[in-house]
């Protein structure tokens, strides 16, 4: 598989705008192990970014950096123009939210008494706890105990806990583990309204399917560095993958098929079960609808599928 020696793609780390985030050759090594291995990018304000990886790869410990909670072997780290290891970061740490993969919650106390814990830690007003269950879902179950609760509210309630204090930059680990597909949905309507209000936000997934039509753009990393950046849209025209075209076809039309598609330039072609998946390269896709429109009635059905970010993940990680 390919491997990619620059990041590809918007892969300049400095994408045009106001870079709220700006990493500058980031590396964090625990003795031999290179967690992460010279990290440059830059995340703008507003911006919805994912952070995506095997396991292994790094991004844990680059979201730690991020958050200046363990200190970098090398390079540079700001937010807000603020060091992340100098002590004018204090101030910049209050405009933050943070969801830790595995947020500590306590069984005993109500939803609303664990937002009142968290706002008293973070120095939040607590006035805003009840406005803040509201918005991830959770009014009706405030005054109920959190051992009640199942796996996607205590995911809600931590993202919750994130979002005490109005924070201008969100940092969300994994933070759709446990949720229904409904509950991702409404998950990302919230972070598109705080998007809205300017909010920035990095999250991490491993459901790439999740993420890829959700982010603005994305960093894939693998051995401790990025190994692509940018929009997913410009990834897979960078990596120029071929589409495939899922066609529905009479069996006895499927030589037509071949035929019609015969001086382009087709990678595979399968048919089975009435279907023909035509899988092609990205440069002739104007080309294989002519080519098709000349079947007429006999193409009784068509699906153009684009390269999933899998694809393009494996396509750089393998
Ligand atoms: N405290 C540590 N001491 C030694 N090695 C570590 C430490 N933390 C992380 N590593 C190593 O650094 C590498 C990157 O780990 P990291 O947890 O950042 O990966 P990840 O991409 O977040 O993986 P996952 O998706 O499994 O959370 C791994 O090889 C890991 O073993």
């Amino acid at each position: 598989m390919q491997a990619a020696a620059e990041p590809l793609a918007g892969g300049a780390p400095d994408a045009p705008g106001e870079a709220v985030i700006r990493v500058r050759g980031a590396a964090k090594h625990y003795g031999a192990v290179r967690a992460v291995d010279g990290v440059d990018l830059a995340v703008q304000r507003g911006e919805l970014f994912g952070l995506i990886g095997h396991n292994g790869a790094g991004k844990s410990t680059l979201f730690k950096m991020l958050l200046g909670l363990i200190p970098s072997s090398a390079g540079e780290i700001t937010i807000d123009g603020a060091p992340v290891s100098g002590g004018g970061f204090r101030a910049v740490r209050r405009r933050i939210g943070y969801l830790p993969e595995n947020v500590v919650l306590y069984d005993n106390l109500t939803g609303l008494e664990t937002l009142h814990f968290f706002a008293k830690l973070k120095n939040a007003p607590a006035a805003d706890c009840g406005a803040v269950l509201e918005r991830v879902g959770l009014a009706h179950a405030a005054a109920r105990r959190v051992r009640e609760y199942s796996k996607g509210m205590r995911q809600r309630l931590g993202f919750a806990q994130a979002l005490l204090g109005r924070p201008q930059i969100l940092f969300l680990d994994e933070p759709t583990t446990g949720l229904d597909p409904e509950a991702i949905r409404e998950f990302y309507v919230i972070l598109r309204g705080l998007r809205a209000e300017g909010v920035t936000a990095v999250i991490t997934s491993h459901i790439l399917a999740e993420i890829q039509e959700r982010v603005d753009r994305l960093a894939i990393m693998a051995s401790g560095k990025v190994q692509a950046l940018g929009t997913v849209q410009a990834l897979r025209e960078e990596m120029d993958l071929p589409l495939w075209f899922d066609l529905r076809v009479a069996e006895a039309d499927f030589t037509a098929v071949r035929d019609a598609l015969g001086s382009l330039p087709v990678v595979a072609i399968e048919a089975h079960d009435g279907r023909v998946a035509v899988q092609v390269r990205r440069e002739a896709k104007m080309a294989v609808f002519a080519a098709l429109a000349t079947l007429g009635g006999r193409v009784l059905d068509l699906h153009v599928r684009e390269p999933s970010l899998e694809d393009v993940f494996f396509g750089f990680s393998d």
